[in-house]
């Protein structure tokens, strides 16, 4: 058993079975001046000081002046990928847009080129050392995405690197398979062709083999229509996934209705949202995500978090991280983006990034709150003067200690 004693703030205290919502994300639960006992990988108890009693233990953290917190549970990555594209970052300083850059063969073409070409240990080695980096840095849960293969052969690549992945290390890691990224150069002329290879051949081949937790879409302009995700997420759910799907990162073309009518977990991106899709988004148990990242990056809108969140709605955000528009997985950077660029309190935003983002990766139960029974993940601050702090420090994550499943990395 591990003791961590005079916590001068724990953050996100308490049982959850739903997302928080609207006020309740500002009303992040936490105590002061706490105390939190370990067992094995498991948060055995938790309170306020006044109430240690005499307990065995075997190691004593003393946490005088810093905050602890769940470990970030990032929900919408694209982790595993073969190369930056530092080269598509030029261009569009120069003044070409995202879709451009996609549209002359760059873009997701262009890691799916070289994905297609690496083997499955080159593209595992460069993820786990991706992954630790995140762990590191405070990730606790991950969610991770194919979409860079794009034929059967290299999205079963992907998928099975993301399931050495999870084997690997000591934090949830799910799998989500989005073949439907970008049509590729073979199909262009025949893009049914495409839809009918993920619904006949990737989805039944992959699920058999466990290898998938949720399908997901692009569905935009000039990637894929509502029809089509229609076809691909029924398919999914038909072999048990769960929707997540990326919409309306450059234009509302109704993929929010059809996702709330396909009971998606999550909808993704929303950079562009009407009046409508947050009324409709009123009407289901969808969880909207924002990834601040992505509009960092490529200089295009932030998620409407505010209007989102006094509507009474969820929201979770998440790195994106990706080589094409958020190359960083760093969770302390989003959490300062969704203070500054989406005008969330300190505590809307923890809680976004901590038990919301449990819940729009399905793992909630396990992590992202300090609940007795849950898994021991979590992060020791430096000694800071509140919990603002945290996103206060742009850029420079405010950890001292990380400890993933009860032990201190
Ligand atoms: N928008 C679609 N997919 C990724 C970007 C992929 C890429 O550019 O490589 C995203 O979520 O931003
Ligand atoms: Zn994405």
């Amino acid at each position: 058993m591990k003791l961590i004693t005079n916590i001068y703030q724990l953050l996100v205290t308490g049982e959850y079975d739903k997302p928080l919502c609207g006020k309740e994300m500002g009303a992040m639960p936490y105590i002061e001046n706490a105390y939190l006992v370990i067992d094995e990988d498991c948060i055995y108890e938790y309170g306020i000081m006044d109430d240690l009693h005499p307990i065995a233990v075997d190691e004593v953290i003393d946490a005088t002046g810093q905050i602890v917190l769940p470990m970030w549970c990032d929900s919408h990555t694209h982790l595993v990928f073969a190369t930056t594209r530092e080269d598509e970052f030029v261009d569009r300083i120069k003044g070409l847009s995202y879709q451009e850059i996609a549209a002359k063969g760059g873009g997701i073409l262009n890691s799916a080129r070289k994905l297609q070409a690496m083997s499955e240990d080159e593209l595992y080695k460069d993820a786990l050392e991706r992954l630790s980096q995140c762990i590191k840095t405070g990730t606790g849960a991950i969610e991770i995405k194919t979409g860079y293969g794009l034929t059967v052969a290299s999205e079963l690549k992907m998928l099975r690197v993301i399931k050495r992945l999870s084997t690997a290390v000591d934090i949830p890691v799910k799998a989500t398979l989005l073949a439907a990224h970008a049509i590729p150069e073979r199909h262009k002329q025949n893009r049914a062709a495409y839809i009918d290879e993920i619904v006949n051949e990737m989805i039944p081949a992959f699920t058999k083999e466990s290898l998938v937790d949720f399908i997901d879409i692009f569905c935009e302009t000039g990637y894929f229509t509502v029809a089509e995700m229609d076809t691909i997420v029924n398919a999914g759910k038909a072999h048990g996934l769960k929707p997540k799907v990326h919409v309306n990162q450059f234009t509302s073309i109704g993929g929010i209705q059809k996702a709330i009518e396909l009971e998606a977990l999550t909808v993704d991106h929303l950079e562009e949202l009407t009046e409508k899709d947050i009324d409709e988004l009123k009407t289901s148990n969808t969880i909207p995500v924002a990834l601040p990242g992505c509009s960092f990056f490529l200089n295009i809108p932030y998620t409407p978090a505010r209007k989102i969140i006094d509507s009474g709605l969820s929201l979770a955000v998440a790195t994106d991280y990706n080589p094409g528009s958020s190359p960083s997985s760093s969770m302390n950077f989003i959490v300062s983006q969704a203070c500054i660029n989406l005008k969330m309190t300190p505590a809307e935003a923890i809680v976004a990034a901590t038990i919301n983002g449990a819940f729009a990766m399905d793992v909630a139960k396990e992590t992202g709150s300090i609940t007795k029974g849950k898994k021991a993940n979590l992060i020791i601050t430096k000694p800071l003067p509140s919990y603002n702090a945290i996103p206060y420090h742009f850029g420079q994550h405010q950890i001292d200690e990380v400890i993933v499943n009860g032990e201190v990395l």
